[in-house]
């Protein structure tokens, strides 16, 4: 395995896609998400919750979760469809989860973020610069492995899936790996364990979505959401549910750029 490259803090700094004083919403990036489903509508919201948090110019909720429950949480969704610069998918599908979702998203030919559900469904050739977001048990999945040989040497399988699929792997887990297809391996900032909770991976996503949508490329994408959420759990310490830790984005983006 060739060198792993670490992120910093002053990384995120860089990276991070700051609005200019002339963006507008439409320019900052709309990113559309495909995310929930009757039985989990919980992962809409924290996708929201993570897209709104990490920034985006606009998020289009266009999933199968209740546009009601959506709104009553987060009124500046918009439900309502329409162009979108990426799209998130999968968290929360379950057993809704359908080739039909996947194929819209594809048709769109925007960049995606595949996670968890619609991993099951990747198509043998992806949009330029998308981002798959597996938890160890389902990049065993993915190639066909055991957890636990994931567990041993994450890297190793981030990287032969990242080459297999032609897409970004973001491997969630203690360290967060990601690998670029060219084979390419970085650590987002680490964090503490407080974040390893039902729902962080689904926050995670939406950020990652609202970086795409901004422009950032596949890699510094995942890279920077999810250094955010360990900056962000870093600087509120304790067992924060996703969806409150991911107010904190906002607190850590802020100190980050007092300025903007
Ligand atoms: N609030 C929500 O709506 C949430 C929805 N989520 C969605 O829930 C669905 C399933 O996600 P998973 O990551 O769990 O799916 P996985 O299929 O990857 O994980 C399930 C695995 O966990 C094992 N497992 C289940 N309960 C266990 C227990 N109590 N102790 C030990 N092992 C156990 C099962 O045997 C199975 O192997 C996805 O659609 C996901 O996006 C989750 O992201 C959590 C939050
Ligand atoms: N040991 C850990 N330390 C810090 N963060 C962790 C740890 N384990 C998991 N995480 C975080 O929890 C999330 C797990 O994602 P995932 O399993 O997809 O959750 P879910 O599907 O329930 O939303 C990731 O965002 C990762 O950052």
């Amino acid at each position: 395995m060739d060198e792993i490259t670490s992120t910093t803090p002053e990384d995120v700094e860089r990276w991070w896609p700051v609005p200019r004083v002339d963006s507008d919403k439409y320019s900052r990036g709309v990113v559309g998400l495909d995310t929930g489903s009757q039985q989990y509508p919980g992962a809409a919201l924290l996708g929201c919750a993570g897209a709104l948090h990490a920034g985006a110019g606009m998020v289009r909720y266009l999933g199968e979760a209740p546009a009601r429950l959506v709104l009553l949480r987060f009124p500046s969704v918009v439900t309502a469809d329409g162009r979108v610069q990426a799209m998130v998918l999968g968290s929360g599908w379950g057993e809704g989860a359908a080739q039909a979702r996947m194929d819209a998203a594809l048709e769109r030919g925007v960049p995606l973020v595949v996670d968890a559900d619609a991993l099951g469904l990747l198509p043998d050739e992806l949009p330029a610069d998308c981002l798959l977001t597996p938890h160890a048990g389902e990049l065993a999945r993915l190639l066909g492995t055991e957890r636990r040989r994931v567990e041993a040497e994450p890297a190793e399988h981030a990287r032969e899936a990242a080459e297999h699929y032609g897409a970004t792997v973001l491997l969630k887990g203690p360290t967060q790996y990601v690998c670029t297809p060219e084979g390419a391996v970085s650590t987002a900032v680490g964090g503490p364990s407080w974040t390893a909770q039902a729902g962080s991976g689904d926050v995670l996503a939406g950020a990652c979505g609202a970086l795409l949508a901004a422009g950032v490329g596949a890699e510094r994408a995942g890279l920077l959401a999810a250094s955010l959420q360990a900056m962000a759990a870093v600087a509120f310490p304790g067992p924060h549910p996703p969806d409150r830790l991911a107010e904190g984005f906002a607190d850590v983006l802020g100190r980050l750029f007092p300025q903007s």
